[in-house]
C-alpha cells in the first residue's frame, strides 16, 4: 500500500496558523483518530484534537478532501493549527505514531505528477513560482504553472497525431507508384507545426530571468568600475580606492530593478604585463566574466571593449572626455547618469528576458523541442512514408518528453528536489 505522509506545509512556526498536510489512503482514518469524527467534504470544521492517550493536542480547523479531485490526486487532510513549534510538534508526533510517514522535499508534488493532476511543465513551473523573487519571475513562472506550454504542447500533439493517422492510411492503401499519396494540405500542416514550435524556440530564455540578467563592469585599473558598480547597486560592497588594482575577484550582487532581476558583476582592471600573480589571476577572471555577461559596461578606451558592449564615460563629473560618442556620460561621485543608466538597462533587459506572463522554456525544454522541430524541419513528403511516419513518431517522443509522458526517475528526482518539504 502507498504510505500516508505528512509534512508542515506552512512557513516555520512560531506563527499565527501553521498548516499540516496529509496525503494518502489513510488520511481519513488518522483524521477520525485525531478528532473523534469526519466532517463533511471540503468544509472547514473546528474541531479539538487528541492524542492515542487522550490528551489535547490543540483546537483547530481541519479539512477532509477527498481523493482523487485533490492537489495530490489522493485523499487528502489538511490540520490548521495554532502555529507554536510545541503545537506542530505534539501533532506531528501523533501523526508519526499513526504509523504516518514524514513528506520528502516535493512529494506532494511529486505524487500530483504520478496521479496526473499536474504534467512535468507545470511541476516545472511550480517550481519556478515558488522560488520567484521578484515581478517578472513571478508571472513568468505562473504562466507554466498553470499550464501555458502544457496546453500548447497537447494541442502539437494532437496535431502530430492527426497527420501521423494520415501516413498510417497512406501506408496501408497507398499506391506503391503514387508518390503524392498524402493529401494535398499534409506538407502546409507539417509546415504550420514546425513553425509554431520555431515560435517558442525563438522565445527568450527562462535561465538569464533565473538567475538575473548579467551585466558586467570591465576596463583599465582605477576606470572607477567598483565605484559605478556600488551606484547601481545603492550598496558599498565593493572595495574602491585610489589604488591601482584594487578589485582582484569577481564581486557578484543580484537586485531586482523595477521587479527586472539583474545580476552585476564587478572585475579586476584589465591592463597587459602584471608582474602580480594574484593580479593576473583575477585578469583572467575578469575575461571570463565578460565571456559570460548578458552585457557588458565598458569603461575603458572607446573601442577597445568587446563586441556591444555599452561605451561608457565614467567620472563625468571631473570632466573626464576620454570617448569621442559614448553611450552614455555617468558619475559614481555625483550620481549623474545614474538613474539614466538603470532606465536603459531595465529596457534593454526586459527585450532578452521572457515577456510578462509569456511562457518561456528552460533549456532542458528547449533542447526537447528543438528535436521536435528539427523532426518535423525535415520531413520530404516525396520520400517513403515509412520515413515520414517515423519523423512524426519522434516528434511526438519529443513532445511527451517535455510534459512527462516519457522521462527517467533521474529526471524526476532532480525536478522533485528542488521543492520545499511539505509541497
Ligand atoms: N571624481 C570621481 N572619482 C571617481 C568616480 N568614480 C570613481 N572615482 C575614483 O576613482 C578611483 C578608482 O575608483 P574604483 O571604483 O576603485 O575603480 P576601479 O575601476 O574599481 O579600480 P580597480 O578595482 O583598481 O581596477 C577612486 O579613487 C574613486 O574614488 C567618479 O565618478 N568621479
Ligand atoms: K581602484
Ligand atoms: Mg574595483
Amino acid at each position: 500500500m502507498i504510505d500516508t505522509i505528512f509534512a508542515l506545509s506552512s512557513g516555520a512556526p512560531p506563527a499565527a496558523i501553521a498548516v499540516v498536510r496529509i496525503s494518502g489512503p489513510r488520511a481519513r482514518d488518522v483524521l477520525a483518530a485525531l478528532s473523534g469524527k469526519v466532517p463533511q467534504a471540503r468544509r472547514a470544521v473546528a474541531t479539538p484534537l487528541y492524542s492515542t492517550a487522550g490528551d489535547l493536542l490543540d483546537r483547530a480547523l481541519v479539512l477532509w478532501l477527498p481523493g482523487p479531485g485533490t492537489a495530490t490526486g489522493e485523499d487528502t487532510v489538511e490540520l490548521h493549527l495554532h502555529g507554536g513549534r510545541a503545537v506542530v510538534s505534539a501533532v506531528e508526533a501523533a501523526l508519526a505514531e499513526a504509523g504516518l510517514r514524514r513528506a520528502q522535499p516535493g512529494e506532494f508534488t511529486r505524487r500530483a505528477f504520478a496521479n496526473g493532476r499536474i504534467d512535468l511543465a507545470e511541476a516545472e513551473g511550480l517550481a519556478d513560482l515558488l522560488e520567484a523573487e521578484t515581478e517578472l519571475q513571478r508571472r513568468a513562472a505562473m504562466a507554466l504553472a498553470s499550464g501555458a506550454l502544457s496546453r500548447t504542447v497537447d494541442d502539437w500533439r494532437e496535431r502530430v497525431l492527426g497527420l501521423s493517422a494520415l501516413v498510417e492510411a497512406v501506408l496501408d492503401f497507398g499506391d506503391e507508384d503514387d508518390v503524392n499519396g498524402f493529401p494535398g494540405d499534409f506538407g502546409s500542416r507539417v509546415d504550420t507545426l514546425a513553425e509554431d514550435i520555431a515560435e517558442w524556440l525563438a522565445r527568450p530564455r527562462s535561465e538569464p530571468l533565473k538567475a538575473g540578467f548579467r551585466v558586467v563592469l570591465a576596463g583599465p585599473p582605477n576606470a572607477g568600475k567598483s565605484s559605478l558598480f556600488n551606484a547601481l547597486l545603492e550598496n558599498e560592497a565593493a572595495i574602491v580606492s585610489p589604488i591601482a588594482g584594487t578589485t582582484r575577484d569577481i564581486i557578484e550582487r543580484s537586485v531586482a530593478i523595477d521587479g527586472v532581476p539583474f545580476t552585476f558583476v564587478d572585475t579586476a582592471g584589465l591592463h597587459d604585463g602584471s608582474e602580480d600573480a594574484i593580479e593576473r589571476e583575477g585578469i583572467g577572471r575578469a575575461q571570463a566574466a565578460m565571456c559570460n555577461a548578458d552585457l557588458v559596461l565598458w569603461l575603458g578606451p572607446e573601442g577597445q571593449g568587446p563586441d556591444d558592449a555599452w561605451e561608457i564615460e565614467s567620472k563625468a563629473d571631473a570632466g573626464h572626455a576620454t570617448k569621442a560618442s559614448p553611450r552614455l556620460r555617468v558619475s559614481a561621485s555625483d550620481g549623474f547618469g545614474i538613474g539614466e543608466l538603470k532606465r536603459q538597462l531595465i529596457e534593454h533587459a526586459r527585450t532578452c528576458l521572457p515577456k510578462p506572463g509569456e511562457g518561456a522554456l528552460n533549456s532542458r525544454q528547449h533542447a526537447i523541442l528543438q528535436d521536435a522541430y528539427e523532426a518535423l524541419h525535415g520531413i520530404d513528403i516525396q520520400r517513403d512514408a515509412l520515413i515520414v511516419a517515423e519523423q512524426l513518431r519522434s516528434a511526438r517522443v519529443a513532445f511527451d518528453r517535455l510534459t512527462g509522458r516519457a522521462t527517467t526517475e533521474d529526471m524526476l528526482d532532480a525536478l522533485f528536489g528542488r521543492f520545499c518539504i511539505g509541497k
